[in-house]
């Protein structure tokens, strides 16, 4: 389970479906030969008759037909028999029943239907866009037929997100529509095949339930598909139903609301704006890129290439920190470790798996290698912070659609995080992957969006000096759209950093407290 929250995983699906593939292929290919030699005598007994037929007097006066037709039928046939049962058990496939092979979910449909709906609202993609494979105008992948949307609306409305029902829905109705007036007009091709019974009904019981949420348009689209393939059915329409089941009652009738109130925020609204990349274009003036020798001396000799993202909150990016021969080991070491991700939930609970971050994760000890080491010791020469207290190294996936919805890093529950050690008081994330497009790491409060790019580090305090929370610091993993996203999160808490970030005169924290609410 849990294959669509990460690429690690998809694999092994690719390989059950490569599998059955190649099983079913070589029993087609068997029965293929076998209905070739079939065939051939059929034909031939065929021939026989058509010459029979013209006379049959004079063809039953011969005695080799005569000895040719007892035999065909005391003994050909009987073995005709038997090929063709033999046939049938060829051909007895039961793709569920082989051993070892890895299935999804239903959780795993759900969660890929998710995250095609979730980079179409992010992105604001065109449906019609994304069921021929387009992504932002690029073509990667081959077209869903109208049954794929078919679906994959279908799907959706199982989970309740109606919205998006219509849109897919519509998209396949009117796939279906092309589909069937492409084909009357090649005269040559053969009758393309609508949709079946099973199928049929399905699109009459959707439209149904459309109908009876108030979805009049849809509903009726849907509709017309039917008659196009079945006119007999407008009977039944107008008859009311009166042999069918009785409706179901339903008491919540009206569009219930997928998506909780969060997603339907002034703020979540501003955090999708930003993965876009439609931040406010104003220059900041006071922003540099820049060579940085940081706390060490050794970084005079090879300079820290630094690029300011935002200088209250403290929010950095250091260039080209890790090579990418280290990256793949560290993501090899990580692989094996995966998990689904969790977040924390209420105190005394326990974490849980949520659909607010889709991605997999493993910890990973910095002891256990040195290029771990070495990146504590990177962020201490970078940053001047003392790593005594780090959690392990995070190494997260996102696959596609994989996201991590806007939160804070800190904890606002002390009971979170040890007392010796303190809050999180920076994050660091080493991107250990470029990501073709989407997941980047959004701060909406902020208009800032860094685009992961393979051995850059971004930094930034969770805590202001004071060491109050900096709720300006909400940020999140835009949903990758292409690609595959790996990150490698440093968490460093606070106790041990007197020195290195000492507090000032004020407390500092009343310019975030504003950003403390949802709006
Ligand atoms: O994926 C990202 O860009 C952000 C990840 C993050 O915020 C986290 O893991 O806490
Ligand atoms: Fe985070």
């Amino acid at each position: 389970s849990d294959y669509f929250s990460s690429v690690t995983g998809l694999e092994e699906l690719l390989h059950t479906e490569d599998y059955l593939t190649k099983e079913l292929r070589s029993k087609v290919n068997g029965i293929r030969i076998s209905l070739q030699q079939l065939e051939g005598e059929l034909s031939s007994i065929e021939k026989e008759h058509s010459i029979a037929a013209t006379d049959s007097e004079n063809y039953l006066t011969n005695p080799v037909n005569v000895y040719r037709l007892m035999k065909r039928l005391h003994t050909d046939w009987s073995l005709m028999e038997g090929r063709v049962q033999l046939m049938a058990e060829d051909m007895n496939f039961n793709a569920t029943r082989e051993y070892g092979l890895s299935f999804p979910s239903q959780e795993d449909v759900e969660g890929a239907a998710l995250a095609l709906v979730r980079l179409q609202s992010t992105y604001k993609l065109d449906v019609a866009q994304v069921a021929a494979g387009i992504l932002n105008g690029v073509k990667y992948g081959s077209d869903m037929s109208w049954q794929d949307c078919f679906e994959l609306g279908q799907q959706l409305f199982e989970m309740e997100d109606y919205n998006n029902t219509k849109v897919w829905l519509r998209e396949s109705m009117e796939r279906l529509r092309r589909h069937s007036s492409s084909a009357h007009a090649h005269a040559h091709s053969p009758p393309t095949s609508g949709p079946d019974t099973v199928t049929l009904n399905k699109m009459e019981a959707t439209a149904k339930s459309l109908f009876q949420l108030g979805d009049f348009d849809t509903a009726y689209e849907l509709s017309q598909r039917v008659l196009q393939f079945d006119p007999k059915r407008i009977r039944n329409w107008h008859l009311g139903d009166k042999g069918a089941a009785p409706p179901v009652e339903n008491d919540d009738v009206g569009l219930p609301k997928h998506s909780d109130s969060y997603n339907l925020s002034e703020e979540f609204a501003q955090y999708e704006k930003v993965c876009r990349g439609e931040v406010n274009p104003t220059p900041r003036q006071e922003l540099r890129c820049r060579y940085s020798q940081g706390h060490h001396p050794y970084r005079l000799l090879v300079p820290l290439k630094l690029e300011e993202h935002s200088l209250d909150p403290y929010v950095v990016t250091f260039h080209d920190m890790l090579n990418p021969q280290k990256i793949a080991h560290l993501r090899e070491m990580a692989v094996p470790r995966m998990r689904r991700s969790t977040v924390n939930s209420l105190p005394g609970g326990q974490n849980k798996k949520s659909s607010f971050r889709v991605s997999k994760n493993a910890w990973l000890e910095y002891e256990s290698h040195p290029t771990m080491v070495g990146m504590l010791q990177d962020l201490k020469d970078a940053t001047g912070l003392d790593t005594t207290f780090c959690e392990q190294l995070q190494v997260a996936n996102y696959g596609v659609g994989g996201h991590y919805e806007p939160h804070w890093d800190f904890f606002r529950d002390p009971s979170h995080y040890p007392a010796e050690e303190g809050n999180r008081i920076a994050t660091a994330i080493f991107y250990l992957s470029d990501v073709e497009q989407g997941g980047a790491t959004a701060f909406p409060f902020l208009d800032i969006v860094v685009k992961p790019q393979l051995g850059n580090v971004l930094f930034w305090y969770n805590l202001h000096r004071s060491l109050d929370m900096d709720y300006r610091t909400k940020h999140a993993g835009c949903p990758v759209l292409k690609g595959s996203k790996w990150i490698g999160n440093v968490w460093i808490h606070e106790v041990t950093q007197t020195f290195a970030r000492p507090c000032d005169v004020f407390r500092d924290h009343e310019v975030s407290l504003g950003y403390d609410i949802i709006k």
